[in-house]
């Protein structure tokens, strides 16, 4: 899968949420450039339950043209042909992960360093996640916050790698991940506890626009 946009990428499960289905349409109809597909923990989905969810989530994503990708299970990802699945350093080893998936589905790997950014550049990473940039709600296992230099360190040296900024971003807070050098932001609680998710979504994407517009004046 070529030329992805990775601008706005959000990520759900039918954890925490009254109606995650229709929250994803709203986040669809709002401008999510990426849907990462992510059910685990308490009360998560199993079995052909979480396969149905998945494929009904999987056929919507479809229908706007945006790249369905699952989080952590990559059999489940083969078994109903995501575009892709993400993986972190404590999942999946990346490399037997994209001999698994072939050469055309997308690979997303958590890094939190330049060696584990180096390390999935080799593996056939096409991007990677980094966080958590701020305070994240979502996420119980988080790593300790890391802000944004690690991001623009790994920008700086791997200028044609796409890196998606994640944990605590919000609307007020995005200017920074995008000045560090991340090519997009990942959410959850942004868009999944908004009162409207729609809007929530429209407004990140304005705020991204706007924080790119600025950053690409500033380089000239
Ligand atoms: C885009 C993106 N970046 C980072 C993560 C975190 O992955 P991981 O460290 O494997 O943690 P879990 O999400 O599996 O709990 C992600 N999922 N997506
Ligand atoms: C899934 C995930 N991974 C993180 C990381 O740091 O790797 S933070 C996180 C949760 C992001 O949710 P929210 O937008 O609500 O903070
Ligand atoms: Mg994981």
């Amino acid at each position: 899968m070529e030329n992805v946009d990775y601008s706005l990428y959000f990520i759900m499960g039918s954890m925490n949420v009254d109606n995650p289905f229709s929250i994803l349409e709203d986040a669809l109809k709002g401008g999510i450039t990426c849907f990462q597909f992510r059910e685990k923990g308490r009360n998560a989905l199993v079995g052909n339950e979480k396969k149905a969810f998945a494929q009904s989530c999987q056929r919507l994503c479809a229908q706007y043209g945006v790249p369905f990708i699952v989080n952590d299970d990559v059999d489940l990802a083969i078994e109903i042909d995501a575009d892709g699945v993400h993986v972190g350093q404590d999942d999946a080893c990346a490399t037997e992960v994209r001999k698994k998936i072939g050469p055309t589905k997308l690979l997303g790997v958590s890094v939190h360093s330049v060696e584990e950014a180096r390390m999935a550049i080799e593996a056939g990473a096409n991007y990677v996640g980094m966080g958590p940039v701020y305070a994240t709600p979502s996420k119980a296992d988080a790593k300790p916050v890391a802000g944004t230099s690690m991001i623009q360190h790994v920008a700086n040296l791997y200028p044609d790698l796409p890196i998606v900024g994640i944990g605590g971003i919000a609307t007020h807070n995005l200017g920074p991940v995008i000045q560090a050098g991340a090519t997009g932001v990942s959410v959850i609680s942004a868009i999944a506890s908004a009162k409207d998710a729609e809007m929530a979504t429209a407004d990140l994407k304005g705020a991204f626009l706007q924080w790119k517009t600025q950053k690409s004046t500033v380089q000239g």
